[in-house]
């Protein structure tokens, strides 16, 4: 609760700055609506006792105050509303809106869009600008009401002192509410991984590429089942979750209604004997009819503002995750010119967050300045992660990564980054230009078509180029009036845009021909060999090549063999073989089954 209260001092004082007449004003109207609410009540109530007791002029004079409060009181309600959006809207769309892209677009990890736990959270925050700066007018709003409620008691305790237990019993309908609130919360974060496993059978069922495979297997009606269960299991917890917080608020509000019922009967009782005025029977009522909006009021604000509330939480949870990551993340060290030694690794472990099984298990060899590194392994023995981590995605959890003799993680993540060119193999798809789409491989260089022109050769994409209506300036991705690659297509782009960097010290690929036919793989390989080779003599740079087909990475300096995260085996294709082991295993398969093929 300090950390929201103190956002929203933030929020005020940003407002302040961008907005201060909208501010000024906003409070300037609350308040005034304040006034004028009480006012309408005793301004009537003397209105009533002028007349009964004869004097014309103090009945004209309360009933003229009485209409002109009502009409203040009901215009600063419209007018707090317009202000309230502008103030919200220069702040929210300006400067939270902007801090959060900024905090997502610069975090330096990959969690946050690995992790499902993250991504819900990221996902959140992201479309929350607006109702984050809302909920502080929320709670200023809040406050006026509950000065509102104050006024209205004590007016009513001038008419008699028992009237003020009114106080705690108003007090009842909005604990009811604020306990009610965190049932439904309770529920929400209970089934929120139900919520999550029906959004993903959803979203499989309505996706193009999964669509088809679950047609083909027929698991239509299957899938179609096991998302109505999850939602059906998420939706009857939220429902008594529901159920249970109205009977909650049902009972508050009655407690209160049956404390005004009592105190209305007194006052008539205390009329009809003679210890009250008539005008204290009117403004009992009048209050009694304001305080019930004002409660109901009240409630409703507090409903938003802890709405807002679960949006600020996120907000601030991703606040300090990028700040924790730019301090983890920032080095201070500048990456060097060129690779002398070459990288190593130091008995490098790591475990993704939240699983048991280690991904890389004390991993120690040496990537040569210069050298072609190829990565083999079977599905999930971890070649992914090495190269995740060696493009500091993420940090070992123990051991160390050396750049010639410097530790990775005192280099600066960006510096680092800026001399990094990679292709993975979930390959990111830029529906853009064509020409924007490889030239965003190197952003200082994205305009000169002779850097894009080389990136294209190099990734063997110049058919690409040629099969599109405008050549490089063709527009990429149907949804965006643009027109669709196929996949191996899509490949080649990532593939160009990798070969955009022209000084990197280290080249990853990880499956770079996965979606490729066999004379394009072999085509692009023997092209990135001789780009290994120019680069190494440029600047020593290291290149790293995952891939699953053997009889590619022959050619290749050093070997690494992983097996189930640990390095298993390492050396040259010739050492491997005679080394007779898992290598050499692997190796006779695949040649096998070409042959047999
Ligand atoms: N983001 C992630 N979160 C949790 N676990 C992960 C994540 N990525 C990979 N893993 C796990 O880490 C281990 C190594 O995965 P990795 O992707 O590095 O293997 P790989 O050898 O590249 O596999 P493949 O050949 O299938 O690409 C596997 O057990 C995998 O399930």
């Amino acid at each position: 609760m300090k950390r929201v209260v103190s956002l929203w001092a933030e929020l005020f004082a940003l407002s302040w700055r961008r907005t201060p007449g909208v501010v000024a004003g906003n409070l300037a109207v609350l308040s005034l609506g304040v006034v004028a609410t009480s006012g309408t009540a005793v301004a009537l109530a003397r209105a009533v006792d002028g007349m009964a007791g004869g004097n014309r002029t103090a009945a004209v004079v309360g009933a003229a105050a009485a209409a002109v409060c009502y009409a203040v009181s009901h215009m600063s309600g419209l007018m707090s509303g317009t202000l309230r959006v502008v103030a919200v809207e220069r702040v929210g769309f300006t400067d939270v809106n902007s801090e959060i892209y900024r905090d997502i677009g610069t975090l330096q990890g990959l969690e946050h869009l690995e992790r499902t736990d993250f991504l819900d959270r990221v996902t959140t925050v992201s479309r929350s600008a607006w109702g984050i700066t809302n909920s502080l007018w929320g709670a200023i709003g809040m406050l006026a009401d509950t000065l509102q409620l104050v006024v209205l008691l004590c007016l009513l305790g001038t008419v008699s002192p028992w009237l003020l237990l009114l106080l705690p019993a108003a007090c009842l309908p909005l604990l009811a509410n604020y306990r009610a609130q965190r049932l439904v919360t309770a529920a929400e974060t209970e089934t929120a991984e139900d919520f999550r496993l029906q959004r993903h059978l959803f979203e499989l069922a309505t996706d193009a590429g999964a669509g088809k495979e679950i047609r083909v297997a027929g698991a239509t009606a299957a899938l179609a089942e096991r998302q109505s269960a999850a939602w059906d299991r998420a939706m009857r917890a939220r429902y008594w979750a529901r159920l249970r917080a109205s009977a909650v608020k049902a009972a508050g509000w009655a407690v209160f209604t049956t404390g005004f019922g009592g105190g209305l009967g007194l006052v008539v009782w205390q009329a009809a004997h003679g210890q009250g005025s008539s005008g204290d029977v009117v403004l009992t009522i009048t209050v009694a009819a304001t305080l019930r909006q004002a409660v109901q009021q009240t409630l409703a604000r507090a409903g938003e503002t802890l709405d807002g509330m679960r949006l600020v939480e996120p907000f601030l949870w991703l606040r300090a995750y990028a700040a924790r990551d730019r301090a983890r993340t920032r080095g201070t060290e500048t990456a060097p010119g060129s690779l002398r030694e070459g990288i190593r690794l130091e008995q490098v472990t790591y475990t993704y967050p939240g699983t048991d099984r280690t991904a890389l298990d004390a991993v120690s060899c040496t990537l040569p300045a210069g050298a072609v590194v190829a990565v083999v392994g079977e599905y999930g023995s971890g070649k992914t992660t090495l190269v995740k981590l060696l493009a500091k995605f993420y940090r070992p959890d123990s051991g160390r990564i050396t750049v010639d003799g410097y530790d990775l993680a005192t280099l600066d993540t960006d510096a680092w980054r800026a001399r990094i060119s990679a292709a993975f193999q979930d390959f990111g798809r830029f529906r853009t230009v064509f020409a924007e789409t490889v030239g965003l491989g190197d952003l200082p260089h994205k305009d000169e078509p002779s850097r894009i022109a080389e990136a294209v050769a190099a990734a063997d994409a110049e058919s690409v180029v040629g099969s599109l209506p405008e050549g490089l300036d063709t527009r990429l991705g149907r949804e965006l009036g643009g027109v669709d690659l196929s996949e191996g297509q899509w490949q080649k782009t990532a593939l160009a845009r990798a070969a955009m960097r022209q000084s990197p010290l280290l080249f990853v690929l990880d499956e770079p021909t996965a979606s490729l036919d066999a004379p394009s793989e072999e085509e692009i390989f023997q092209r990135y060999m001789d780009r290994a080779r120019s680069l190494a003599a440029r600047t020593g740079a290291v290149t790293v090549i995952v891939s699953h087909r053997f009889s590619t990475l022959s050619g290749a300096d050093l070997i690494l063999v992983l097996d189930r995260g640990r390095l298993a085996e390492q050396g040259t294709h010739e050492e491997l073989l005679a080394l007779g082991g898992r290598y050499a295993d692997l190796y006779g398969i695949q040649a096998t089954a070409y042959t047999a093929s």
